[in-house]
């Protein structure tokens, strides 16, 4: 396990985005994307909103995906997993970066035909205790024409498109990076979260 959360960490120390393949297992990913489809289809998944509790706003033109947030009290086999998985990622990290990460969040998020989530960055103006920005990809037959790409502003640079394809685990610093959702062509979806310190 501590090699696939240093590829993700080692590729986030050489370039600021970290990337790893199948951070989850294929077992895992897809109970997740089974839970996450059922909540979908018992009209769970609520519109997002932008901004921290007391200072939410729910704008279409921002970001249309829908979203479900895990919690220890579901007592779900598969998210208790995930989170399993989190806290000995987050023991590796803290241990081998000093992070000091205390807490985290985490929520499913589909992204319907059409859907996107315009430029933004992921600490809030308010609150600076979301530290790392993480995002789990949960689509098996992601291609091309697709879209849905996130794409990652760097300074200086191209932005960095990287397709959402099932497995892949993408890691960033929660207060620097400029990124957005390119509009899906098809369901995409995901688990997000972020590694805080409060
Ligand atoms: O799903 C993604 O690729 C990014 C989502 C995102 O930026 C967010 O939820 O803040
Ligand atoms: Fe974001």
């Amino acid at each position: 396990m501590q090699t696939i959360f240093d590829t993700l960490i080692n590729s986030f120390v050489e370039n600021r985005v970290g990337i790893a393949e199948n951070f989850l297992s294929p077992q895992l990913a897809g109970d997740l994307k089974n839970n996450l489809i059922q909540l979908f289809e018992n009209r769970q998944m609520q519109s997002a909103g932008t901004g921290n509790s007391e200072q939410v706003s729910h704008d279409k033109a921002v970001r249309s995906d829908v979203i479900y947030w895990l919690d220890k009290k579901h007592n779900d086999v598969h998210e208790n997993a995930f989170f399993a998985l989190m806290d000995a990622f987050i023991l590796h990290l803290n241990n081998s970066c000093y992070t000091g990460i205390n807490g985290y969040e985490f929520h499913y998020a589909l992204y319907k035909t059409g859907s996107f989530y315009k430029k933004h960055i992921d600490q809030f103006r308010n609150n600076s205790s979301r530290q790392y920005s993480m995002i789990i990809y949960l689509n098996t037959d992601w291609v091309a024409g697709d879209g849905g790409q996130l794409s990652i502003q760097h300074a200086g640079q191209a932005a960095q498109e990287i397709d959402p394809t099932g497995g892949k685990t993408v890691f960033f610093k929660s207060s620097e990076l400029e990124h957005e959702v390119l509009v899906a062509n098809k369901p995409r979806m995901s688990i997000t979260g972020w590694l805080k310190r409060d």
